[in-house]
């Protein structure tokens, strides 16, 4: 192994690569020339200030990632990371991060357009998935480095996580508080589960599902890699969230009482969701709503430890808690959870994720397909709906630019619970401080407002006057530079009408 590419490693998993000179298996959408993103880098505080403190005037914050998914071993790559600029009041700011390169030879007028600091040319000696995977060895060996650059290596792995700046929003427009009870219905991998478990500075319960068992234990390792214990992830069908008790599933059960003491309320709650009994469980996760595999368990059976656990919980004695503590391989089954027991419930729903850049148009989406995708985001928002109590808030995204699984999902939303309104997502912003200092941003677009006829003669109705200012539509090819997006931010009113 070469010193320099180990070295670089860990700053370079998580920095921005890009395809310089794709593969000729690789086309690229014929409207779209280059590839663009607009990563934000969420500091953990303490490596912050390590970092400044290391690297004093360097002032490093932010590293952008932004890897197209078909970097293969053996690509050239341009490697660039996005550094603090100084601003106009004296201090420090976040641009946000445009680690754009374009495509093309060298003399294309726009090769070295790039806002991120363009450090270098490397070959990948993973693909992208293996970088991402790994967790030692070369990801990009650098054959043409603009200048040294201080090694990452031990100071950041671990310690950031690197997001898309509208993703980055979301968890701000559900403006998470201490102490709350928060629902992330399809979490993996987990990004913005953590920036809400962040933003409610781990106090709270940040419950994250999905329905998949390996996406759950990803959540899990970046929830114990971030040291967010207030993160509990279950595999949950997002379909059925809604937990049944006694064979009911009644919306106007009020389960949660804003006026009680916190802590008799949650244990109210928890004696609910286990059906009422009154068996103590021992052990982890006591919160799970209407847990499959705990619920009937009898508590002396919780106290099996395994020789694995015990082998894990050694090695962690000794090595501390690093980033390869994971929760282990055991996945929580939820049944649910009861309705009204949540404050605030993140659904960012799968869909045609047509707002990825960059896409690579495979002509998979049909106008069936993609409205199929707003049939099951409608399925799932008819869950969400009724976990959130009054008084709270729910907020939907995606990460897709198609108005049927966006503007049409609010239309439907609105008409079909008149308890909700759409809630306004805080103040215009046009630097990544605001995010940082926690301020409300607003940095989208506005939604659509009308509608679409198709041509079977169906019509999809979307926003209506005075409604589109309060979502935030992320245009890709806005000079913003985001990926696709939407949010939509509502507030459940009483549910009693
Ligand atoms: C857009 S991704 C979520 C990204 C995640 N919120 C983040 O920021 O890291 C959608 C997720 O929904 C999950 N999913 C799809 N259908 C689901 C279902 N019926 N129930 C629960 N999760 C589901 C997928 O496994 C996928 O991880």
């Amino acid at each position: 192994m070469k010193k320099k590419g180990r070295d670089l490693l860990t700053a370079f998993r998580k920095t921005f690569l890009t395809l310089q000179n794709p593969t000729p298996q690789i086309k690229m959408d014929a409207s779209s020339e280059r590839y663009s993103y607009n990563p934000v880098l969420r500091w953990n505080p303490q490596v912050e200030d390590y970092f400044i403190k290391a690297y004093g005037s360097l002032h490093f914050a932010q590293i952008s990632e932004a890897l197209t998914s078909h970097v293969e071993e053996g690509d050239l790559v341009a490697v660039s990371v996005a550094v603090e600029q100084p601003i106009s009041d004296g201090g420090w700011g976040l641009g946000i991060t445009r680690g754009t390169v374009l495509q093309g030879l060298q003399t294309d007028p726009y090769y070295f357009e790039r806002n991120g600091l363009f450090i270098g040319q490397g070959t990948t000696m993973l693909s992208r998935a293996g970088i991402f995977r790994a967790s030692q060895g070369i990801a990009v060996d650098m054959k043409n480095r603009v200048f040294n650059l201080p090694s990452f290596h031990d100071v950041l792995e671990g310690e950031i996580f690197l997001q898309n700046l509208p993703s980055i929003v979301t968890a701000h427009a559900l403006d998470p508080q201490k102490g709350e009870r928060v629902l992330d219905m399809c979490a993996a991998p987990g990004g913005k589960t953590t920036a809400i478990a962040m933003l409610m500075k781990g106090e709270g319960e940040v419950i994250a599902a999905d329905r998949s068992h390996n996406k759950v234990m990803d959540i899990q390792k970046l929830a114990a890699e971030m040291g967010l214990t207030c993160i509990t992830a279950y595999k949950l069908d997002a379909l059925k969230a809604v937990c049944k008790r006694n064979g009911s599933s009644d919306m106007t059960t009020l389960c949660y009482n804003k006026d009680n003491n916190d802590v008799i309320q949650r244990s109210e709650l928890r004696s609910l969701e286990n059906g009422g009994s009154s068996t103590t469980i021992v052990g982890s996760n006591v919160d799970t709503a209407c847990k499959e595999n705990v619920s009937n368990e009898k508590p002396n059976e919780r106290t099996y430890v395994s020789k694995a656990d015990i082998r894990k919980n050694m090695r962690r004695m000794r090595n501390g808690p690093g980033r390869n503590q994971s929760l282990g391989g055991r996945v929580e089954n939820s049944k649910g959870f009861l309705p009204n027991s949540f404050d605030r419930v993140l659904l960012d729903a799968p869909c045609s994720a047509l707002g990825l850049r960059p896409r690579l148009f495979g002509g998979e989406e049909t106008i069936e397909t993609l409205r199929n995708h707003g049939k099951y985001q409608r399925r799932m928002f008819d869950q969400a709906v009724q976990l959130v109590h009054p008084g709270g808030v729910l907020v939907y995204s995606t990460c897709t630019i198609n108005p049927g699984e966006n503007e049409a999902l609010v239309r439907y939303a609105l008409d079909t619970y008149k308890f909700l309104s759409l809630a306004p997502q805080g103040y215009p912003c046009i630097t990544t401080i605001m995010l940082l200092k926690n301020l409300h941003p607003r940095i989208g677009g506005p939604g659509l407002v009308g509608s679409c006829e198709f041509p079977d003669g169906y019509i999809e109705e979307w926003l209506r006057p005075g409604e589109e200012e309060l979502v935030q539509r992320f245009d890709p090819s806005s000079p913003l530079d985001t990926i696709g997006f939407f949010i939509a931010k509502f507030v459940v009113g009483s549910k009693d009408t």
